[in-house]
């Protein structure tokens, strides 16, 4: 029986199949797999780079792709015949030789890249790779039949120009060697492109043969998986991609066996964070040692997050041992089992009126600010304790008679509160928090029940969570491994909360992804320069750059528009929309979002019976669309004036609003898979980049 391990191009081309050619090729896959009568026969291919490539024939004038070693056979891709036969002819494929995985090189266009820059080498002297040894490069694993050519590169474009041609375990620790890294960090390049922890001394793995296809296969999840029954295949076949083929970042830290202590995982938007949790969340569960929970931002998200887990679990029994629910509705539901009835959560403008009360004189969201951001964030008990906090993020000094006096109002605010049976979902996480921290039964008893309601609890879209709520999660879970996973990206934070895991006792290993699969180059770096490229803090001590965040990809730039009245955008927006639905995109593909709820409502209007979301800037958090717009990007409207703290109260606070406005309409940006569309009437947002 042939073993079939099956690439990620092989069920994307076979979707685009037209019927009836993609019923007839999976019909044939499957007779393949089983070897059953009918079955196609592997074909050689005259002109191959690679003589163990053939081709099947799946359907009437398409044919499958392999590469076949012993009776293995990797299935790569099913075209029409003629490009079958030209794709069979143009690739070959090997072992990289220091970690093991398969690669696969363009060796067609290789060839012909290599006879120009034979011809340049000769008329340009300089060697890129002059300083490394041949050792060194053996070390790095580029290959012995690339090396000569890699000896006549004489700078750093030629190699840019040939990084499609190349496996990427080979143009990795090259590229970081012309940029002038040393031979180690080119090394730890190569040795991210692992998908799975290298073998310890206590668990050796077969050592690696470069001419071991089939066991390089094994090593590859991200570029093969084998399929042993017709079950897997059509698992394989039907699954998204993103369900099967983890990139080896993402893989490596979703499936590692145990982690001893909280994990944190960074990353710049569309690197799979949230993909790297749900996969996480499904390893854990699996594995079955107690519940899993799997937090985010809000009921929304929470709602996209549970329909994946429902795409990526097949198994009923583990998919129920995973949770998906936000930080409030968790604060609700204990608080509620302890005191036998639904808390009630006071409105904004109740508890606006409640400082205006204290006639403290200073503004209630200077006060409401300064009870979440400093005295709830610190949890702060006594006005002792508040007189000597610290206050970060605060810039107007509050001498002790003024710490006073708004504690005074805080305690009028909690007072009032308390008398009408009401709380802040902040008040109510820390008192959730306080609730699971109690222990219960007897002390001296060793086997006192736990509290902990979970086993496991991932954390997508960290960057917002508040201390209160850090400390809420912290006593949901024991200390034990495999504790806290925790995803997040600092750039794209919409809320006012800076918080390092550290210091609400969180000490979390870190690890960052730095590939953006979603965007292209164009979009990223567009959206690098809106976000300022700066640094950010939170969840992290200190703060944390964008540098080294890039794509796989190009795409269109970003098309930016100014129209001259709010109709004419609105016209302008509904034309573009019209267009693209009529280029075919789906339009649940296609998102608007704007920063008003009346710039919401106009474009709703405009693009009635359309289809497409409209949302606030705020609700495009976490999703994603082949095409986006975003309007009402100008001056006066992007940042919003009145969520801005007056520069005459709070400098300081003033310039993390800023920063909030500036991430909202970033993370607004970087939801395009393909297009991003920006428009404004009026002068343009001080934030769009020139
Ligand atoms: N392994 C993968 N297979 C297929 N697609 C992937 C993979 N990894 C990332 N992608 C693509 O990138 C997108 C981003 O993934 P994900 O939503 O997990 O990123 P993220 O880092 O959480 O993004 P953000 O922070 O912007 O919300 C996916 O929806 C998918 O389009």
């Amino acid at each position: 029986m042939p073993r079939l391990a099956i690439s990620p191009e092989f069920p994307v081309e076979l979707g685009a199949l037209p019927q009836p050619a993609r019923r007839d090729a999976l019909v044939s896959v499957r007779r393949f797999l089983q070897n059953s009568s009918g079955a196609p026969h592997p074909e050689r291919v005259r002109g191959a780079r690679d003589d163990r490539v053939a081709t099947l024939r799946l359907a009437d004038r398409h044919r499958g792709v392999v590469v076949r070693q012993r009776d293995v056979y990797w299935l790569l891709t099913v075209l029409p015949d003629a490009d079958a036969w030209a794709y069979a002819q143009r690739y070959r494929f090997g072992v990289n030789p220091v970690i093991g995985v398969v690669e696969v090189w363009d060796a067609e266009a290789l060839e012909q890249a290599e006879r120009a820059i034979r011809r340049s080498s000769a008329v340009f002297p300089a060697r890129l790779f002059a300083d490394t040894c041949d050792s060194d490069m053996a070390e790095l694993g580029v290959d012995h039949r690339f090396l000569p050519l890699v000896r006549l590169i004489s700078d750093e474009l030629t190699l840019e120009a040939l990084e499609p041609l190349l496996p990427v375990t080979q143009y990795a620790p090259l590229a970081a060697l012309a940029r002038g890294e040393s031979v180690a960090t080119a090394w730890r390049e190569l040795d991210a492109c692992r998908p799975a922890d290298p073998p310890s001394a206590a668990d050796p793995i077969d050592p690696i043969d470069p001419d071991d296809l089939a066991a390089a296969l094994r090593r590859s999840p991200d570029r093969a998986v084998f399929a042993a029954d017709v079950r897997e295949l059509n698992h394989v076949l039907d699954a998204p991609g993103w369900c099967v083929f983890l990139h080896p970042p993402q893989r490596r830290l979703a499936y590692r066996d145990s982690y001893g202590q909280p994990v944190l995982v960074t990353g710049g938007a569309g690197t799979g964070k949230t993909l790297t949790a749900l996969h996480r969340a499904a390893f854990l569960a699996r594995r079955g040692a107690g519940p899993v929970l799997l937090v985010t931002f809000s009921q929304g998200l929470s709602t996209e997050l549970s329909a994946r887990l429902d795409v990526l679990i097949e198994d009923g029994v583990v998919r129920k041992r995973i949770e998906v629910g936000n930080v409030d509705r968790l604060a609700q539901r204990v608080v509620a089992e302890a005191e036998g009835r639904a808390p009630v959560i006071v409105g904004a403008d109740e508890l606006a009126g409640l400082w205006r009360e204290t006639g403290s004189g200073h503004s209630p969201a200077f006060l409401l600010r300064e009870w979440e951001q400093v005295i709830l964030a610190q949890n702060l008990l006594t006005l002792d304790e508040y007189l000597s906090a610290p206050r970060p993020g605060r810039g107007v000094a509050l001498p002790a008679e003024e710490r006073a006096a708004v504690w005074a109002a805080v305690e009028h605010v909690t007072g009032r509160l308390a008398e009408r049976g009401k709380r802040t979902l902040l008040q109510l996480a820390a008192d959730a928090s306080i609730l699971l921290g109690q222990t219960t039964g007897d002390l001296l008893e060793e086997a006192a029940p736990r509290r902990e309601p979970y086993r496991h609890i991932v954390v997508d879209e960290a960057q917002d969570l508040h201390p209160a709520q850090w400390r809420l999660l912290r006593a949901a879970v024991p200390h034990a491994p495999d504790d806290l996973f925790i995803v997040g990206d600092p750039h794209q934070r919409v809320l006012d909360t800076r918080v390092s895991l550290a210091s609400v006792g969180i000490d979390a290993l870190w690890h960052r992804l730095q590939v953006s699969y979603r965007l292209p180059g164009e979009i990223l770096s567009w959206g690098v320069r809106l976000r300022g490229g700066g640094p950010a803090d939170g969840l992290v001590a200190g703060v944390q750059e964008l540098y080294g965040f890039r794509a796989t990809r190009h795409g269109p730039h970003p098309v930016v528009r100014a129209y001259d009245s709010p109709e004419d955008e609105l016209n302008g927006l509904a034309a573009h929309v019209a267009r693209w639905i009529s280029e075919g995109v789906p339009p649940g593909e296609i998102a608007v979002a704007a920063r008003t709820a009346d710039l919401v409502r106009g474009a709703r209007a405009a693009l009635k019976d359309t289809g497409v979301r409209v949302t606030t800037l705020h609700g495009m958090k976490g999703l994603e669309f082949r095409r986006v717009a975003v309007i009402g990007v100008a001056d006066g409207i992007v940042p919003a004036p009145d969520s801005l703290t007056p520069a005459g109260e709070d400098l300081t606070a003033r310039a993390h609003d800023l920063q909030r406005e500036r991430g909202l309409l970033y993370v607004a940006c970087t939801r395009a898979r393909e297009l991003l569309y920006v428009s404004h009437s009026g002068r343009a947002s001080p934030f769009l980049p020139v």
